[in-house]
């Protein structure tokens, strides 16, 4: 490589808005931060909507932005996909739709609906349920259980008993399906490892096992502290009779996102083989990253030929860097949702500095990451460093604003150190977000009563800045999105950039003449 070695720094959530209420960006002490943004070489990428890949006007999200910066182009990403073939109308006639539901109207079988119950469109969409209820629907399968998820993470908390009142409606203008269980997502879609909760999902699905049961969907969800946190109810048949999942039946997973439902796909395979019901058929909407073999109804797109391997071809090596919630992010989604380690790849998963809330240590194992980007990039054998520091994004989407106030000094904090580091050893550092989420911690709802606490992502651009002794100018193009960290990253190292990558780099290296002229 002739350009020389240099830190990629994802601050997760970093998105960018005015100051204003809820932006804790804007209130928090975060002088570095503050310095990047306003300086005229600092840049606004687009990380949501078509820019990445998503569909227009939904958010960003954490696997599409590590994926787009790693392939150095926008992809077409599972929600987009989906929704393609549900505004075609291919999911409503998809051929493995029609022969299931052919084959249990045969056998007198029930197909089961599992899914994220709003449209925050970051895991799932409730607007996918129409189409596949219209699939059921025209094959004349009149048994369609929902087991719905309740959110609160990527809508607004205390909604959920509104999208489950669409959910209700929609099945009684289709004319088919009926809710047979809720359960928050805490409990259905933990990856954080918590076996317990998902064990409780499964068996909620499987066996109508429940902590209480309801007569009906809305009220299930009465009397709840967090939608996230609904506990495993059993909506229950006038006999107060669970819905189970018999021999034969089949289950179909609505969530496009696969990383939070993984566990719970693998959790129910491994439960239906120990009770040896070998006869229930899973099948998901996008496809997952599972131990079960369970085909996809839609494909993924191809996010190969990017960063990582045009650093593998070149011979240079790479550290990637993060704690345990954004761990897959700086490997198999920057590697483009491959699992392959690279040659010359090195991982390094920071562990947690406490148990407990989040929002009670916000600065999470901030330290220890930052100390391991300093070490790693000083040890003179590494081209490139790629670590996250997840403070914003993970103690964002508490919905704590003091709390996200602490995780932005914090970051600010580590991020400082290490540009301060890199100074001293030669090494430029480029920082971006991934899509936003601290700058906006309220949320006003449409129906223009005060407003509430906001923990999702948002769709604002995100800060990006070269921080460099070669005084790098920005290049960017108007409109410039985080795919272009991809060629910009290989460009600052001097490797050849791969056809494949269409986004424009966004800095151009001045010679360090050029540099000292523009001081003249
Ligand atoms: O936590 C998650 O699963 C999503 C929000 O639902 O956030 P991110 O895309 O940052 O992982
Ligand atoms: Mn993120
Ligand atoms: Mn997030």
């Amino acid at each position: 490589m002739d350009g020389s070695p240099g830190i990629l720094l994802i601050l997760d959530g970093w998105g960018h808005a005015p100051a204003a209420p809820g932006n804790a960006l804007a209130a928090a002490a975060s002088p570095f931060l503050d310095a990047l943004v306003g300086d005229p070489a600092g840049l606004l990428l687009e990380a949501s909507g078509g820019a990445v890949g998503l569909p227009e006007g939904v958010v960003g999200n954490s696997e599409i932005g590590h994926m787009v910066m790693g392939a150095g182009r926008p992809l077409e990403y599972d929600s987009l996909l989906v929704q393609r073939q549900a505004e075609s109308g291919a999911l409503r006639t998809h051929p493995v739709l029609r022969d299931v539901c052919g084959r249990l109207v045969r056998e007198g079988g029930t197909l089961h609906l599992v899914g994220l119950c709003s449209d925050g469109r970051i895991h799932a969409d409730i607007g996918h349920l129409p189409e596949v209820l219209r699939a059921v629907r025209a094959a004349g399968l009149e048994r369609c259980a929902i087991h719905a998820i309740t959110d609160g993470r990527d809508v607004p908390e205390g909604t959920s008993g509104r999208y489950l009142s669409a959910l209700t409606t929609m099945t009684e203008e289709i004319g088919v399906g009926f809710v047979a269980g809720v359960i928050g997502r805490d409990y259905a879609m933990d990856k954080s490892g918590r076996d317990d909760l998902t064990a409780k999902a499964s068996r909620l699905l499987l066996d109508g096992a429940a902590e209480r049961t309801a007569p009906d969907a809305e009220s299930a969800v009465r009397g709840h502290d967090h939608d996230g946190s609904v506990p495993p109810t059993a909506v229950t048949d006038p006999a107060g009779t669970p819905t189970t999942v018999r021999d034969g039946d089949v289950i179909l997973f609505m969530n496009f996102r696969s990383d939070r439902t993984a566990p719970l796909v693998d959790r129910v395979a491994d439960d239906l083989a120990s009770d040896g019901r070998t006869r229930v058929r899973l099948l998901s909407l996008g496809r997952y990253d599972t131990r079960a073999e369970v085909p996809a109804l839609v494909p993924r797109a191809d996010a190969s030929g990017g960063v990582a391997d045009a650093l593998e071809e070149a011979g240079v090596r790479s550290l990637r860097i993060a704690e345990r919630e954004k761990f897959d992010h700086v490997t198999f989604f920057f590697n483009g949702r491959d699992a392959r380690r690279r040659t010359g790849e090195e991982h390094v998963l920071v562990p947690p500095a406490a148990d407990g809330p989040v929002q009670d240590h916000p600065e999470m194992n901030i330290d220890a990451l930052g100390r391991a980007v300093v070490e790693g990039a000083g040890r003179g054998d590494v081209g490139l460093v790629v670590a996250n520091l997840a403070n914003m994004d993970v103690v964002g989407h508490t919905g704590s604003y003091e709390a996200t106030c602490r995780a932005v000094t914090a970051v600010d904090r580590v991020a400082a150190r290490i540009c301060a580091a890199a100074r001293d050893s030669g090494h430029w550092v480029l920082l971006v977000g991934d899509h936003g989420n601290a700058e906006q911690m309220l949320t006003s709802p449409e129906d223009g009563s005060a407003p509430r606490p906001y923990g999702g992502h948002t769709r604002n651009p995100v800060p990006c800045a070269l921080v460099t002794a070669d005084g790098a100018r920005p290049a960017a193009p108007a409109g410039a999105a985080i795919p272009s960290i991809g060629p910009t990253v290989l460009h600052l190292l001097g490797v050849p950039v791969p056809a494949g990558m269409s986004a424009p780099s966004l800095f151009t290296l001045r010679s360090r003449q050029g540099a000292l002229d523009d001081l003249r």
